[in-house]
C-alpha cells in the first residue's frame, strides 16, 4: 500500500496549483464568502491513524454532509417506518428540486435530497422543540468525533434561512401531502441549523468512522449501529449521495460518498478508511469539484473501490 504520509501532502500541493477550480456557492450568501483556493483532507484509517494535509484543521459548514447523521439519529428513533415517508432511490434531479413530488404523492426520493432531509428533520421533531433536536444531532456529531469544540455556525443558518424560498416551498409541498407533521417553520429551522455545523476535514473524517468499521467506533469499540445498518446507509451514500452527480461518482471514485454545497465530501472505504476532502468550489451538480478529483486520484493510488476484488 502507497504511504499516506506521502501520498496526501503530494496530493494537497498538486490541487494547490490548480486553476479549475468549479464556483463557491453563492445561493446561501454566507458561503459565498470563502476563499475558493482553499483545500483540506484527512483519511482516518480503521487501524487509528489520521494521515492530514492542508487545510485539514479549518473548519468549514458540512451543509448536506450533515444528512447522514441525521439519517443516521431518524432510524435510530423510528427504524424501517422511515421508509414509510422517504424512498430509497436516486432522485436523478438537482438537491433542491421539486417536480418529482407532485408525481410522487409528497414522498421524497431518497433522505439526502433537500426534501428526503426535511422529512427526516420532520422525524427528529418527534417529543422535541427544535433547539432539542439541533442539540441531539450536535451531540451526536460531537459524541462520534470526541470533540465538544464543534459548532453551528449561526450566521451560516441565518444566511440559508434568509434566502431559503426553494426550502420553504419544498417544506409547503410535502405539508399539504401529510408527509410534514410539522410547521415547515419548525422542520426548516432544524435543518438549516444542523446544515450549518462547521466541521474540519479532519473532524469529519473522525466522525465518519462507524461507518467505515462495520457500525462500531473503531477508537472505542462501541456500536453506533447495527453492521446491518451501517451498510444500508452506505448502499444510499454510493446511490443518491452526490444527487445526480452520484452515478458519476461512482463510476470515478467507486466508494460511497456525501457531498455538501460548502465544498466537502465524506467518502467510505469500508473496512479501510474514513476520508474527507474540502475544496469550497462546486461543479455543475453542486458537488465539490476538486474534491471529487483528489478522491478519484487518492482511490486510484490507494487502489480503494468497493469494486475492487
Ligand atoms: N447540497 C447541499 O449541501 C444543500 C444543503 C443546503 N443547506 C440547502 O438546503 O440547499
Amino acid at each position: 500500500m502507497a504511504d499516506l504520509e506521502e501520498v496526501l501532502p503530494a496530493l494537497a500541493a498538486e490541487m494547490a496549483e490548480r486553476s479549475d477550480r468549479g464556483e463557491v456557492a453563492t445561493y446561501i450568501p454566507q458561503l459565498g464568502k470563502i476563499d475558493p483556493k482553499r483545500f483540506g483532507i484527512a483519511v482516518a484509517l480503521t487501524d487509528g491513524r489520521v494521515v492530514t494535509a492542508g487545510d485539514a484543521d479549518e473548519a468549514f459548514s458540512i451543509q448536506s454532509i450533515s444528512k447522514i447523521f441525521t439519517l443516521t439519529l431518524a432510524l435510530g428513533k423510528v427504524g424501517d417506518a422511515l421508509w414509510r415517508r422517504v424512498g430509497r432511490e436516486p432522485s436523478g434531479n438537482p438537491f433542491n428540486s421539486i417536480v418529482q413530488l407532485e408525481r410522487e404523492l409528497g414522498i421524497p426520493r431518497n433522505p439526502f435530497i433537500n426534501a428526503g432531509a426535511i422529512v427526516v428533520t420532520d422525524v427528529l421533531l418527534a417529543d422535541h422543540q427544535p433547539r432539542e433536536a439541533i442539540g441531539e444531532i450536535l451531540r451526536f456529531i460531537q459524541f462520534l468525533t470526541d470533540d465538544d469544540t464543534i459548532i453551528i455556525d449561526r450566521d451560516v443558518a441565518a444566511s440559508e434561512r434568509a434566502t431559503g424560498f426553494r426550502n420553504f416551498a419544498l417544506a409547503n409541498y410535502m405539508r399539504s401531502f401529510g408527509n410534514l407533521t410539522h410547521e415547515p417553520e419548525m422542520a426548516l429551522g432544524v435543518y438549516f441549523h444542523h446544515c450549518a455545523i462547521a466541521m474540519s476535514a479532519r473532524q469529519l473524517a473522525l466522525a465518519g468512522r462507524f461507518l467505515s468499521h462495520g457500525g462500531l467506533n473503531p477508537a472505542t469499540g462501541h456500536s453506533v449501529v447495527s453492521a446491518e445498518r451501517a451498510r444500508r446507509i452506505l448502499a444510499l451514500m454510493l446511490t443518491c449521495g452526490h444527487y445526480d452527480g452520484s452515478g458519476d461518482f461512482a463510476f470515478r471514485v467507486g466508494i460511497p460518498g456525501k457531498s455538501g454545497v460548502g465544498g466537502g465530501i465524506l467518502g467510505i472505504v469500508p473496512g479501510v478508511a474514513s476520508m474527507a476532502v474540502w475544496s469550497p468550489g462546486l461543479n455543475e451538480n453542486g458537488n465539490s469539484k476538486l474534491g471529487s478529483i483528489a478522491l478519484e486520484k487518492l482511490a486510484k493510488i490507494m487502489n480503494w473501490s468497493i469494486f475492487a476484488p
